[in-house]
């Protein structure tokens, strides 16, 4: 598959600058990926740093659409300073929900921080009338409390199993816009709904980018708690899977660090196993497939070939780049 391109109508969306300087400033004292990893993975190795070692793959244009500063006021002076990661992720989220979310749709809702904030885009958009008869279907427990606290009509895909549109975050991006999903353990949930989705937009900040699947961040997958051992050492024979450590999710459901000591559990009751490797997946598509095939795998979080458009948020400003 060719890596993905930025088409010139992806380019024409809102830029960075444009809302960041309508006053939105939100502040987070977290810092980039450095904090992510230890959130999600102290065993992982670093994630390429960010510009230049992103994972764009040769010939692939990203269009730059604003400028991701902030300016603030300091007394008379006006300064200008970076975009935190929780502003890159705001920005992302609702310029997804502002380009791909029309009045009468139905929507499916992803998981996770970034996703957070398309949900609220979504809940601002129906306050104000700006949007109108919207349905969504959520991909977790947390998010459907999330839209049901904004006032967000929902619904499941057993009475609304075609989707317009579906938003989401990811854990990584590859070059060709495969993802790897479930760092927040809604893997499942997430995959069933953005299957039945029209088009998937996935959008991250440019923390998530990568070259190849795996080493920057494990591939969670979600088992049955049923002889969970026996089916962790099988995952760990499979060929395209060679060389992962699977490690059992201990402690919270919605982060990889093991903050407890019992196995962590989904929404669907079931278990999660983070597979660490080293080198990069070589072919993801048969990775997932041999997952898939295995008794006692519910599903994994290798996305390929669902993604229609990723918007990325950088220093440099959003680019969207389209499958
Ligand atoms: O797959 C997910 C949850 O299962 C999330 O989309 C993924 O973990 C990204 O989360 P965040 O936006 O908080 O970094």
């Amino acid at each position: 598959m060719a890596p993905a391109k930025t088409s010139s109508a992806a380019m024409l969306g809102l830029g960075a600058a444009g809302w960041l300087s309508s006053g939105s400033l939100f502040v987070s004292p977290t810092p980039p990926r450095a904090a992510e990893l230890s959130r999600y993975a102290p065993q992982a190795t670093a994630a390429p740093a960010a510009g230049a070692s992103q994972g764009f793959a040769p010939g692939v244009r990203c269009s730059i659409l604003g400028v991701a500063a902030v300016t603030v006021a300091a007394g008379a002076r006006r300064v200008a300073r970076r975009a935190t990661q929780d502003e890159l992720k705001k920005q992302v989220g609702y310029k997804a929900v502002d380009d791909y979310v029309k009045s009468g749709t139905v929507i499916g809702l992803g998981t996770g921080s970034t996703a957070a904030f398309a949900v609220e885009r979504v809940g601002q958009l129906l306050k104000s009338g700006e949007l109108k008869d919207i349905i969504a279907i959520p991909t977790s427990i947390r998010t459907k409390e999330q839209a049901e606290s904004l006032g967000i009509p929902l619904a499941t895909l057993d009475t609304h199993s075609d989707l317009d549109v579906a938003i989401d975050g990811a854990d990584e991006v590859d070059p060709n816009l495969n993802l790897v999903k479930g760092g927040g353990g809604a893997l499942f949930r997430e995959k069933i709904v953005e299957m039945c989705a029209k088009k998937f937009i996935v959008i991250v900040d440019e923390s998530k980018m990568c070259g190849g699947l795996g080493p920057g961040f494990p591939i969670p997958v979600e088992i049955v708690p049923f002889c969970h051992e026996h089916t962790m050492r099988e995952i760990a024979k499979l060929p395209a899977l060679a060389g992962c450590k699977p490690v059992l999710r201990l402690g919270d459901v919605a982060n990889n660090k093991p903050d407890g000591d019992k196995p962590a559990v989904t929404d669907n009751s079931n278990y999660i196993v983070d597979l660490v490797f080293e080198t990069p997946i070589k072919d993801a598509v048969a990775a997932g497939e041999q997952l898939k095939n295995t008794v006692g795998v519910v599903d994994h979080g290798l996305f390929t070939g669902m993604t229609t458009a990723c918007i990325i948020a950088g220093s440099d400003g959003i680019s969207v780049k389209e499958a």
